[in-house]
């Protein structure tokens, strides 16, 4: 299999190469050059797998001949026998037609262990054979941080330097990333948004200079591994609901479109998907984008779902490059027309190809808030504020009754005390699987969101390639 660039002009590279690549070098977002198809008899034979088996025989076509299967799986099942729950994603009923899927289970509780475990396996794995030092730059919110330096902290040959906006992810979030001392692993809290941290990472891939002296590497959803650990779990859950004889809808609490692209990839191969949901919660760029072709930016309002505080979505390019025909050149003018205005109205060739999958939801806090609540008291499920932005948009979705409707429970509840307690008043333990995460020192340092200021700062303690 090998990988293209969405804006045309990258050399394409193997599954080895685009895992250790990060962005392309034309400012473009990796992604396979056609999808793998899977038959309706393909999928069947995927019933009663367990979560490893089932990840072998899809991601098999993507990682080509990068990793014989026996290698394949023997790094999925050191990767998810990591996670708490034997299922590794189990599903759980809330009423008849409706179901969570437990994306939490793994050592960070969120749903970024399931690509990261693995993503930091096969970097351990490239690596042994190369004579190269990688370093990683990335960007978080709270949840890709702490999962990306959990799988990458004490590995040889990487450093891993990761930004997130100051004060704007919760305490279990921040300790999580804060209180690794491996010597690899270096946090930067920057005085500013998300989206100025992703900015940051994305001109430091732009600047070849330093990419190249410094062999940067991404663990960021543009990381086209993270996506495609991702697409398993949609095969898991909608197997087990039915698939192929029976389409499953999804609903998905939705910040940098990674997991519901990884959704969109799984229809693209072939799986019965009837509807993918795309919940926003008031930071909502994309709802406009997929109800009105409105994709423009404003101002960043902080939510109890940091997580989701996110305007410029980096998957977006993606579907935008499908649904556009593949057109590099077209998609490079579209994006360098959005960089420089910060708005764009899609195609309506975009807009109607994504009106045949998706549907989207714009989700307040009061409606968050109420879902939190109905899972709680009618399902006795305790759920964070990400998925109860999720399970309100699919609450409200007008969809066929027969059709199984799965919401992604994306984290844990114990990461978002506070929230969960303002929603609910049941404030969740923490699991005892973080440890003694408040009783550890921290280390971190405060920069401004100031890309000379980051870029020293790496340059001082990162190791040239
Ligand atoms: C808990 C949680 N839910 C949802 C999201 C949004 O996912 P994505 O960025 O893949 O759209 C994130 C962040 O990525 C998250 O951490
Ligand atoms: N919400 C994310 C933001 C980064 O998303 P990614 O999927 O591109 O890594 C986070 O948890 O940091």
């Amino acid at each position: 299999m090998r990988y293209i660039s969405t804006r045309g002009a990258a050399p394409p590279l193997d599954f080895e190469q685009v895992t250790l690549a990060g962005l392309a070098p034309d400012g473009g977002l990796y992604l396979p050059e056609r999808w793998p198809s899977f038959s309706a008899d393909a999928i069947a034979a995927l019933a009663g797998l367990s979560y490893v088996d089932t990840a072998v025989a899809v991601m098999k076509p993507f990682v080509g001949d990068a990793l014989d299967e026996d290698a394949l799986r023997a790094l999925c099942t050191q990767a998810y026998g990591r996670f708490s729950h034997a299922a590794v994603t189990p599903l759980v009923q809330l009423d008849e037609r409706q179901w969570l899927l437990e994306l939490f289970h793994g050592p960070t509780l969120a749903f970024k262990d399931v690509a990261l475990q693995l993503l930091g396996l096969l970097f351990e794995r490239f690596l042994s054979n190369r004579d190269t030092h990688l370093t990683i730059v990335g960007a978080t919110s709270g949840d890709t941080g702490s999962a990306a330096i959990d799988a990458i902290a004490g590995r040889a040959k990487v450093d891993i330097f990761m930004l997130h906006p100051e004060g704007r992810v919760s305490d279990v979030q921040r300790r999580q990333m804060t209180t690794v001392f491996a010597p690899n692993v270096h946090n930067i809290a920057i005085d500013g948004s998300f989206d100025d941290a992703q900015a940051l990472v994305k001109a430091m891939f732009a600047d070849r200079d330093f990419a190249g002296r410094f062999a940067l590497s991404a663990v960021n959803s543009i990381n086209w591994a993270r996506l495609m650990a991702q697409v398993v779990y949609y095969f898991y859950a909608a197997v087990r609901l039915g698939a192929p004889g029976r389409p499953v809808a999804f609903s998905v609490p939705t910040g940098n479109f990674g997991d519901v692209f990884a959704g969109y990839v799984a229809a693209k191969m072939g799986l019965p998907i009837a509807r993918l949901i795309v919940a926003t919660n008031v930071n909502d760029i994309l709802y406009r984008a997929l109800s009105s072709g409105d994709y423009s930016t404003g101002e960043v309002t902080a939510t109890a779902t940091p997580s989701m505080d996110i305007q410029v979505s980096s998957n977006f390019e993606r579907l935008l490059f499908d649904l556009g025909g593949r057109d590099g050149q077209a998609m490079a003018a579209q994006m360098h027309g959005f960089e420089a205005t910060k708005a764009m109205r899609l195609t309506d060739g975009q807009l109607g190809g994504a009106a045949g999958l998706f549907a989207s939801a714009r989700i307040d806090a009061d409606d968050m808030a109420l879902a939190m609540r109905w899972a709680s008291e009618a399902a006795g499920q305790v759920i964070d504020p990400h998925s109860a932005v999720g399970l309100a948009a699919a609450r409200a979705a007008d969809l066929d009754p027969a059709v199984p409707l799965v919401t992604l429970a994306t984290a844990h509840s114990a990461k978002f005390r506070d929230a969960v307690e303002r929603a609910t008043g049941n404030r969740p333990a923490l699991p005892a699987r973080v440890g003694d995460l408040f009783a550890r020192a921290e280390r971190c340092v405060s920069l401004p969101a100031d890309f000379g200021a980051v870029t020293a700062h790496i340059a001082a303690h990162a190791t040239p390639r």
